[in-house]
């Protein structure tokens, strides 16, 4: 019999820590990561530079399960690579992840993106960062944490973290856009933005990244039984 590869889910909306917070628990466990958030984003950069119109469901789909994208890890760094180009940066922008958003909410879009991001699932085990982690793609996962904070202090640290790459934002609209996209994402029909209902809903508004690290980190040793 072979043994069942765990998963432990981190879900929430955007800008919360997910990133920052499944990062440091695959290190910690010495477990893989899935960044699903980064399939869709890779979608829409697809569907734009195809010029595939983002609202026709019909011709995402084929483009969706077709998707030529690899994930290498170089120098402790997540590369992405699509049809043989590096877009890990391209598709950290805001016009990608706003677009990510809208083909998201497409039915048949998530479910030609499902066998991709289970095939994640390899030993020692996988961390699971996105929406839909705890609720459909690994829906029997034995840990899941849904992290959230509220949309201000959200759209703060989006602001500090686009300072700090050398760009000028305005904080009102990244709060309007932050606003739009958790609308989006939380009221869609199929696989919408919503903590499992076993899962650990954890509001990081004032808690530090080390204090939301030790907390996960508590909390999955306790229910994996790890050391
Ligand atoms: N608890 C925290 N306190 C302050 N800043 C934080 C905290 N957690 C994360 N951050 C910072 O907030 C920014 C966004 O974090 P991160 O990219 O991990 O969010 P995310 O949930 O993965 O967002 P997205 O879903 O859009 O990719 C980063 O600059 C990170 O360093
Ligand atoms: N499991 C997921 C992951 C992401 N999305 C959508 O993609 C957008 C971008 O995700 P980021 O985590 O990289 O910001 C996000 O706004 C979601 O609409 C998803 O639906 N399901």
């Amino acid at each position: 019999m072979t043994a069942v590869v765990p998963v432990i889910t981190i879900d929430g909306p955007s800008g919360a820590g997910k990133g920052t917070l499944c990062k440091a628990l695959a290190e910690a466990l010495g477990w893989h990561l899935l960044d699903s958030g980064a399939i869709y984003r890779v979608l829409a950069l697809a569907a734009l530079h195809h010029q595939v119109d983002i609202n026709a469901e019909g011709a995402l789909v084929p483009l969706a399960a077709h998707l030529d994208v690899r994930f290498k890890v170089q120098a402790g760094e997540l590369e992405i690579i699509l049809e043989g180009e590096d877009v890990s940066g391209e598709i950290r922008n805001e016009n990608v992840g706003n677009t990510a958003s809208k083909i998201a909410a497409f039915p048949r879009v998530r479910e030609a993106l499902l066998r991709r991001q289970r095939a994640f699932r390899e030993a020692p085990g996988l961390i699971a960062d996105g929406r839909d982690m705890g609720t459909v793609v690994f829906a029997e996962a034995p840990v899941k944490i849904f992290l959230d904070a509220s949309s201000e202090e959200r759209a703060h640290r989006r602001m500090r973290q686009l300072q700090e790459k050398g760009f000028s934002v305005n904080f009102e609209r990244l709060l309007s856009e932050i606003k739009e996209r958790d609308e989006r994402d939380r009221s869609r029909p199929v696989a919408p933005l919503v903590p499992a209902s076993d899962a650990l809903v954890l509001d990081s508004t004032r808690m530090t990244i080390d204090e939301v690290i030790a907390q996960a980190l508590a909390h999955s040793r306790r229910i994996l039984a790890l050391s």
